[in-house]
């Protein structure tokens, strides 16, 4: 098994750091990054085949994983069209449709389109993916494969849907991370040390994160059960949904989904 990522940043960093860690042999991973610091990094933390240019590559391999920035998608593919023999292409992409990539790499077929996101870095990413109709059985298996190294996958049926992806799962941890910065700033306010209102936010998150989970009721009667009448909760609730926050995520989302359209037609547009 041969797998080549082209770009070696976060996201790839994250998935090969996952794959290793299942047991994906480092020899068989190969990656092409022009930066050097990259490439130190990714050969010194796994032991993977690190490569500068796509000429110093492997042709054929059986995956490859497109992790550029949807802006250096195309010109970091050309020099690979012609290369890839039968190769599952897996992008993890945001915006860029499976028609402009199969345009990209001279009308390749064999591709799926996956949004994971960063928490795959500790092996708790979820990733939804499609495939275009000519990705058989073993091949959606084998990106499947690929994607669980790194946590949960699901499969997502009109490709269309794959911007919504993005503005829940893929952008999601930043907003996650935003209400813990949010939380971690009050608790200085009032008067905890950054390590205490570190633990008090983190782990209230977590907490609630698993909650949620293992329960079989929604969000909103979890929420009304932490409520009490004239409490501190309802306190906080009405300051909160008065100032937006609920609106505010819900519209931010969906301004998340508008981006990804608009970068796809954006870069994947013309001929
Ligand atoms: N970050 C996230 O949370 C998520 C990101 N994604 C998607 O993952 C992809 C990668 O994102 P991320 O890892 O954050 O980005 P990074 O910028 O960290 O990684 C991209 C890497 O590709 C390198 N690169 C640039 N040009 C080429 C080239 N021609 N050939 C090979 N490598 C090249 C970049 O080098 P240099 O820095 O020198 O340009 C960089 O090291 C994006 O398409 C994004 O939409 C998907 C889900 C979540
Ligand atoms: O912000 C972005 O465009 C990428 C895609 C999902 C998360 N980060």
């Amino acid at each position: 098994m041969k797998i080549l990522f082209l770009g070696g940043g976060n996201m790839a960093n994250a998935l090969i750091g996952g794959m290793v860690k299942q047991g994906f042999a480092a020899a068989d991973i190969h990656v092409i990054d022009p930066g050097a610091d990259a490439r130190a990094r990714l050969a010194a933390s796994y032991g993977v085949h690190c490569h500068a240019t796509a000429g110093d590559a492997p042709d054929a391999p059986d995956v490859l994983v497109l992790a550029v920035k949807p802006q250096q998608m195309r010109e970091a593919v050309a020099p690979l069209v012609g290369r890839l023999g039968q190769a599952i292409v897996v992008s993890i992409a945001a915006g860029l449709d499976m028609s402009a990539l199969s345009r990209w790499l001279g009308g390749h077929r064999q591709i799926v389109r996956s949004m994971p996101n960063t928490p795959a870095l500790i092996g708790a990413g979820i990733t939804g993916l499609c495939a275009l109709p000519d990705v058989d059985s073993a091949g959606k298996a084998l990106a499947e494969r690929v994607l669980r190294a790194v946590g949960s996958t699901v499969w997502i049926d009109d490709e269309a849907q794959m911007d919504a992806v993005t503005a829940i799962s893929g952008s999601g941890p930043a907003y996650v991370f935003l209400f813990i910065e949010a939380l971690q700033q009050a608790a200085a306010e009032l008067g905890f040390t950054p390590a205490q209102g570190r633990q008090l936010a983190i782990e209230t998150v977590q907490g609630a994160a698993a909650l949620a989970a293992a329960s079989d009721e929604p969000a909103s009667l979890l929420r009304e059960r932490v409520t009490s009448k004239g409490g501190t909760t309802e306190a906080a609730l009405k300051v909160m949904l008065e100032r937006g926050v609920k609106d505010g995520i819900v519209a931010g989302c969906l301004a998340a989904e508008t981006r990804g359209r608009e970068l796809g037609k954006l870069l994947g547009g013309d001929a």
